[in-house]
């Protein structure tokens, strides 16, 4: 057996075989580089592009839910054409918020051109300026000038409600609150918020908003509602613009939030921006503001805490609620916080740019990194009984200072943090106050469950939910 084996190896033909072979062998070995960590687990579907889209798109929360439970902390899910990796738990979060191999405004471009038809260019070059300005515009600092005028402004909308009514809280909701933050944020009358204007104007813009989400991910022409309701508030802002740009004071202090982001565009875009404006200011800020009131009266006790608090603080008249009046009606406040944290947004988004790894799987450049925070509220180990309403867990948090509580990421974080935030913070505290101090309400239908269909941006409601009004004074 030796003496065959020496003769074979003896023999030119094997040898050179041989030396193929681990030519071949070490090749192999090379061309695979050092060891590198997995990519995460993936959901592909089996339609060529689509890929998951359908089976996501019927209920997209309960489905990224279920695939956490399967798949763990780290997944991606291919649809419509992107790959996107959710990630959950400490390390995740963590990643998400402040790697540098991770970018919003990349994640975002196509969306914003989907939507507001905003070129790739013309998006890079201004969106830093337009942010780093939003967010000193609604900063604290310029919070009381901003809550005189939204005051006045949601008394004379309400005083359209009439004395007593029945009607969806949700439409008395935008009644109010739409006219009245356009009218603070664009200038008074830049908008339609007359009676005979407004008709239209709702229509498309509530149609805009509905298709929002698959406005930002499909071409236009499967979208053939939504993409001619999107052309016509294009329009309309193309005039609006040119209007406002022709009249701006010169005096900072009468310059509107408007006036000082068509400034920095400088004729870049403007009416696209002006849309995409205008969605930002209302698409969150109207559901939670209904989600406030709809949870508060559907629970007695916490309906009965917060009117004692408010009668307290505002007495029998006012004139006027200031940013320092609010200060002194925390409940309410714990109310909207509360509100938020259980119909917060589905997810939120950044754009991997290098290799990034989150626990034990490297995630490839190009993916989109979803984070949820709808789901990251509901985990029982940050919120106790994290499906109950319980205002009063906020009492944990330094609100004073403006401190969340820890894991709570509604307005999303890290640089690109809602620059809204605390102009929407005030706007739902004071309307949620005003309506309380002037009506009683009782609530006609159950409280709604929450629509299923949506990933971007706070919940909606998939239900009316009637009441009953009447003015108190
Ligand atoms: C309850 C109300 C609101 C919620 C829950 C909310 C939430 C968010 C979230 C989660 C983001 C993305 C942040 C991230 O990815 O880290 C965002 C971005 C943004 N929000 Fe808000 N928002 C609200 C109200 C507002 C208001 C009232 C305005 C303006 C008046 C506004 C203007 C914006 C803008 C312009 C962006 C995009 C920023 C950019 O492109 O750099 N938001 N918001």
């Amino acid at each position: 057996m030796g003496e065959l084996l020496s003769a074979a190896l003896d023999s030119p033909l094997v040898g050179l075989l041989l030396a193929l072979l681990i030519g071949l062998l070490v090749r192999l070995l090379l061309s695979r580089g050092p060891w590198r960590p997995p990519a995460p687990p993936c959901i592909r579907g089996w339609i060529p592009w689509l890929g998951a889209a359908l089976q996501m798109g019927k209920a997209p929360l309960e489905f990224i839910e279920s695939a956490r439970e399967k798949l763990g902390p780290v997944f991606t899910i291919f649809a419509a054409g992107n790959r996107l990796t959710f990630v959950y738990g400490e390390e995740g979060i963590s990643t998400f918020f402040t790697s540098k191999k991770v970018d919003f405004p990349q994640a975002v471009q196509k969306p914003v051109q989907h939507t507001a038809s905003i070129v790739k260019d013309d998006f890079f070059k201004k969106h830093s300026e337009i942010h780093e300005a939003l967010k000193l515009q609604l900063s604290q600092k310029h919070l009381e000038r901003n809550a005189a005028g939204l005051y006045n402004e949601f008394c004379s909308h309400m005083q359209l409600l009439g004395s007593q009514g029945t009607e969806p809280l949700y439409s008395l909701v935008r009644q109010v609150m739409y006219p009245a933050v356009v009218d603070t944020l664009f200038g008074k009358g830049t908008c339609p918020t007359s009676k005979d204007s407004l008709k239209e104007f709702e229509e498309h813009f509530q149609k805009f908003d509905e298709g929002f989400e698959y406005g930002s991910q499909l071409p236009e022409i499967f979208l053939r509602d939504w993409s001619q309701s999107k052309q016509w508030l294009l329009r309309l802002f193309k005039k609006i613009v040119s209007e406002v740009e022709g009249k701006a004071p010169c005096e900072e202090d009468s310059k509107t939030l408007y006036h000082h982001v068509l400034k920095i565009l400088n004729g870049t875009a403007t009416y696209n921006n002006s849309l995409l404006l205008l969605w930002a200011s209302q698409a969150n800020a109207i559901p939670i503001a209904f989600w406030t009131l709809a949870f508060i009266l559907s629970h007695p006790l916490i309906y009965k805490d917060a009117m004692d608090e408010i009668s307290s603080v505002l007495g029998k008249q006012i004139s006027a609620i200031t940013e320092a009046d609010l200060r002194k009606i925390p409940f309410i406040k714990m109310c909207v916080l509360e509100a938020l944290r259980l119909r917060s947004p589905g997810a939120i988004t950044r754009k991997v740019m290098e290799p990034l790894k989150i626990y034990n799987y490297q995630i490839p450049p190009g993916d989109l990194l979803m984070l949820s925070p709808y789901w990251l509220h509901r985990d029982p180990k940050r919120f106790p009984e994290p499906d109950k309403y319980k205002p009063e867990r906020w009492k944990k948090a330094n609100l004073e200072k403006n401190v969340f509580l820890d894991g709570f990421v509604a307005f999303g974080g890290g640089k690109y943090q809602c620059p809204g935030r605390w102009f929407a913070l005030m706007e739902i505290h004071m309307l949620v106050v005003l309506f309380l101090y002037k009506y009683e309400f009782h609530l006609l239908d159950p409280v709604p469950d929450q629509s299923n269909l949506h990933l971007v941006g706070t919940q909606q409601p998939d239900g009316p939910c009637r009441v009953t009004y009447k003015m108190r004074r």
